[in-house]
C-alpha cells in the first residue's frame, strides 16, 4: 500500500494550489455546524465566515457548499432527534434552510460582503440547460463579489433523483465551476486508516491513487448521526474531484484556516492529468447507481467499452429491473460484469420487443422513433474493469 499515514512533506506543490487558489469550493457538513445536541451551532457559522471572508478579502472567489438546514429546522419544529423519513426531513429542511442563510448573510455582512443562497439538484448538474444556468449564474454572483452558498434543493428532490449528500454535489460543483481546489470540512480532522475512534488508527496524509485506498475500512456512518455520509461519500466526493483534476483537501472545520494556507494537515487527493470528464460523465460514473440492467452480447461489450460507440438494440439480450427512458441503467456482459452506465432512451418494458433487432428494421416495421439508440455514447460512460 502507498499511502502515506506519516505528517511528511508530501503534495507539496498540491497543497500549495489551496494557498494560491483563485477560486475554491469549501462543503462544510452538516457535524461542523451542530452543537453536540445536533442543533445548528451559530457560533461556529461565525468563525467559519470569519476565516472565509478573510480569504474573498484577499481576492480568493470562495463557493461554499453547506449542509445544516435539516439541523436548523429541527428546533422550530420541536424535534429532538435528527427525522429518518425523507418527508420530515424535507420538511425539516424547508424550515431551516431559510434560517440557515440568514445565519450566513448576517456573519458574512459583519465583513461588508453578501451572501447568496443556490439550491441545486441532481438534474441540475444532468440536464444541459439547467447545468449552464447553473454555472451562469453562479459566474454572475463570483463577478459581484458575492460568496454562493450552496445545498441541495431538499423540498424537491426525490429518493430516486437525490444527490442525498453535499459531498458529490461539492465535487461536481468544483467541476462545473472549474474550481482550483475543493476543502472538504467535517468534524474529524482525516482519512484514517480505520475507525478514527479505535486506537491505532492512523491519519493518511496523501492519497495519489485511488489503489491507495486498498485496504482501508472506510465508514458509511458519521461519530453523531447528523452527517448522511460518513467518510464513504467524501472519499467518493474527493475521487471525483481529482478526476475532474481538482485537488482536494478532508479535514476539521477547526482545520480549515490552516488548510487554506497551504499547511499540512488533513488528507490531501492529489488532482489526476487526464482529460477532465464531463459533469454527466462524472455524475453517472461515479454519483448514481443504474436503475435496472441491460445485458450485451460479446460484440457490444466491445463496441461500447472499446470503440466509443453507442449501445443498439441489435446488441441486447436481456434487460432487468424497472426504468424509464432518462434514467440511469447499468450496461453489464453476460456474465454480469458492469462494462458501463448510461441514459437509457426506452423504458425497460419497450426493450425486451427490440432486442436483437437492426435499427434499419425497427424503423421499418415499428415507425421512424424507434431508430434511436438503447443508450447513445454520449450519455454513456465506460467503467473501468477492477484489472484496468
Ligand atoms: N476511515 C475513516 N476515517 C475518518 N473518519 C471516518 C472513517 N470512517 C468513518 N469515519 C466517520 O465519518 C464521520 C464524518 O462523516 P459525517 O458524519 O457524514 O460528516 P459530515 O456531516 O461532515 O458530512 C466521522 O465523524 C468519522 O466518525
Ligand atoms: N441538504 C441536507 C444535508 C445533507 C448532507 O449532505 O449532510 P452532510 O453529510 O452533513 O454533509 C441539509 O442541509 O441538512
Amino acid at each position: 500500500m502507498q499511502h502515506a499515514t506519516s505528517n511528511g512533506e508530501n503534495g507539496t506543490a498540491e497543497r500549495a494550489q489551496l494557498k494560491n487558489a483563485r477560486r475554491i469550493i469549501v462543503k462544510i457538513g452538516s457535524s461542523s455546524l451542530t452543537t453536540p445536541k445536533g442543533l445548528i451551532d451559530r457560533e461556529r457559522i461565525r468563525e467559519l465566515a470569519d476565516v472565509f471572508a478573510e480569504r474573498r478579502e484577499a481576492g480568493t472567489e470562495v463557493i461554499l457548499v453547506s449542509s445544516g438546514a435539516v439541523a436548523a429546522g429541527m428546533s422550530p419544529l420541536g424535534l429532538a432527534k435528527r427525522p429518518h423519513d425523507l418527508a420530515t426531513q424535507q420538511a425539516a429542511a424547508s424550515v431551516g434552510q431559510g434560517l440557515l442563510v440568514a445565519h450566513y448573510t448576517r456573519a458574512f455582512a459583519a465583513h461588508g460582503l453578501t451572501a447568496a443562497q443556490v439550491l441545486l439538484t441532481v438534474e441540475d448538474m444532468m440536464r444541459r440547460v439547467q447545468h449552464r444556468n447553473a454555472q451562469r449564474t453562479l459566474r454572475r454572483l463570483l463577478d459581484l463579489g458575492v460568496v454562493p452558498i450552496v445545498n441541495e434543493n431538499d423540498t424537491v428532490a426525490t429518493h430516486e433523483i437525490r444527490f442525498g449528500d453535499n459531498d458529490r454535489l461539492a465535487a461536481l460543483v468544483a467541476h462545473l465551476l472549474r474550481a482550483d481546489a475543493l476543502l472538504l470540512l467535517s468534524d474529524v480532522d482525516a482519512l484514517y486508516d480505520g475507525n478514527p475512534s479505535e486506537p491505532g488508527a492512523r491519519r493518511i496524509v496523501e492519497i495519489a491513487d485511488p489503489h491507495d485506498l486498498d485496504g482501508i475500512d472506510i465508514g458509511s456512518a458519521g461519530r453523531r448521526g447528523v452527517g448522511t455520509g460518513g467518510m464513504v461519500t467524501k472519499v467518493d466526493s474527493a475521487r471525483i474531484a481529482t478526476e475532474a483534476g481538482v485537488p482536494t483537501v478532508l479535514t476539521s472545520a477547526a482545520n480549515a484556516r490552516a488548510a487554506l494556507a497551504g499547511e499540512t494537515v488533513g488528507t490531501l487527493f492529489t488532482a489526476s492529468s487526464r482529460r477532465r470528464p464531463s459533469t454527466r460523465q462524472l455524475w453517472l460514473a461515479h454519483a448514481t447507481a443504474g436503475r435496472g440492467s441491460v445485458v450485451l452480447d460479446p460484440g457490444a461489450v466491445r463496441a461500447v467499452a472499446e470503440e466509443n460507440a453507442s449501445l443498439l438494440p441489435a446488441g441486447v439480450v436481456k434487460v432487468d429491473g424497472e426504468f424509464v427512458a432518462g434514467d440511469p441503467v447499468d450496461l453489464r456482459d453476460e456474465d454480469g460484469r458492469l462494462v458501463a452506465r448510461g441514459l437509457v432512451n426506452y423504458d425497460a418494458v419497450e426493450i425486451p420487443d427490440l432486442m436483437g433487432r437492426s435499427t434499419r428494421w425497427l424503423a421499418r416495421e415499428l415507425g421512424p422513433e424507434y431508430e434511436r439508440e438503447i443508450v447513445h455514447r454520449d450519455d454513456l460512460v465506460v467503467i473501468p474493469g477492477p484489472e484496468a
